[in-house]
């Protein structure tokens, strides 16, 4: 991955501004990787952009920086209203501002669309070298790949060490890779809702979901959603708000609840992106060739704040506890009915923990 390196070396972009692409609404800024990364599963990628966003600005010793590591479906949007290059709100809006516990008025914050995604970043949807869509001959990327790129653009920003690293689900395996491949680099890390390699259970939803967006590319990302959506909310909740009723138009509603969301996500989501991310999550094991996850978390030098939802059951409080015992951090437990979805909708809870762990 040196090659990363060296390929941004003589791109540095600017700290704060930078052309916009099509996006007049937009503040996405875009950093383009001279030389192709090489992936840790043998595929080459040429050409990889990098969208990200900045709030703040970055100290002139650059260690004021933190880096905000978005879920499956996120973005580099993590404030803000919704717009061109911004499908959907800032997904964690209220942690980010002045005064808020991603600190503007203290911390320069950065969130990248991550490899493979379709918000900016080189992903299936982009241009292939022929001028066609990627699509399905988008190479399988890993998480470490996904850093990798990350501390490229680190690189050109001029971070050399994130005050923190923050993220949950799919983002906190994120956290997790930098704080183990780069801990040098990780002065602080919060890992929400996450785990340190993939269960069978995740293994079972995610392949589901694969399979049926292989099936069909349009309906099939729904159905996805659908099964997604499920695990990422309670069975208490959804009998308390739908039980078993059927709605004027004959449809459960929890069955048009689910439908919902499906919608929307295939209003805002590349099908090709969803088979990737989903793959590299089927993958994430941050012990790999590390001896196991024990051993790899022995590697962590930064502070650590680990947390889960405790009516998660997708990523349940085991797999936090894991992580907590390694670091040999204590485990905060955030209590809501909210199921795995409580890492984005309980921002209280969470912004509290990010408050302990900044000292905002
Ligand atoms: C880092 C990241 O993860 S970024 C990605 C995060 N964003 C997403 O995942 C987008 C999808 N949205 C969600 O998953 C959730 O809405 C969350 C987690 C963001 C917020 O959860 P909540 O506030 O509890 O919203 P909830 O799940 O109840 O959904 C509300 C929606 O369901 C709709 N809804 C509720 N009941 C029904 C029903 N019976 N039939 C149809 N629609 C229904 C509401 O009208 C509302 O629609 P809207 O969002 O278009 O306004
Ligand atoms: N709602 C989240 C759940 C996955 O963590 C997303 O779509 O990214």
């Amino acid at each position: 991955m040196s090659g990363v390196r060296d390929a941004v070396a003589s791109r540095t972009p600017p700290r704060t501004g930078g052309w916009r692409e099509g996006d007049p609404a937009g503040d996405r800024l875009f950093l383009d990787l001279d030389g192709p990364v090489r992936l840790e599963r043998g595929g080459v990628l040429p050409g990889v952009r990098v969208a990200y966003e900045t709030w703040g600005a970055l100290a002139p010793d650059g260690a004021n920086a933190v880096l905000v590591e978005h879920a499956l479906t996120g973005d580099s949007h993590v404030t803000g209203p919704a717009g061109p290059g911004h499908p959907t709100p800032g997904w964690w809006a209220s942690l980010v501002g002045p005064g808020a516990p991603l600190d503007t008025d203290r911390f320069f914050v950065v969130c990248a669309n991550v490899l493979g995604g379709c918000q900016g970043t080189t992903g299936p949807s982009s241009a292939a070298p022929d001028g066609r869509p990627w699509g399905g001959r988008f190479p399988e990327v890993t998480v470490g790949d996904q850093v990798r790129v990350e501390a490229a653009l680190a690189d050109a920003l001029g971070v050399r060490r994130w005050a923190a690293v923050v993220g949950g689900s799919m983002g906190g395996m994120r956290v997790l890779e930098w704080a183990v491949a780069l801990p040098d680099r990780v002065a602080g890390l919060f890992f929400l809702a996450s785990g340190a390699a993939v269960t069978a259970d995740q293994l079972g939803t995610q392949t589901t979901q694969q399979a049926a967006v292989r099936a069909d590319p349009g309906t099939g990302l729904g159905i996805a959603r659908r099964i997604a959506h499920l695990t990422y909310r309670s069975a208490l909740e959804l009998e308390e708000r739908f039980g078993t009723t059927v709605q004027d138009d004959g449809r459960f509603a929890v069955a048009s609840y689910l439908e919902h969301h499906a919608d929307k996500l295939v209003a805002r989501f590349d099908p090709g992106s969803y088979v990737v991310l989903t793959e590299a999550m089927n993958t994430w094991d941050v012990g790999r060739s590390r001896g196991g996850v024990e051993a790899a978390l022995a590697r962590v030098t930064a502070r650590a704040v680990v947390a889960g939802v405790d009516s998660d059951r997708l990523y349940p409080l085991e797999l936090q506890q894991r992580v907590a015992d390694a670091l040999g951090v204590p485990l905060h437990v955030v209590s809501s009915p909210y199921g795995h979805d409580g890492f984005l909708i309980e921002a209280d809870a969470v912004g509290a923990l990010v408050r302990g762990l900044l000292g905002t």
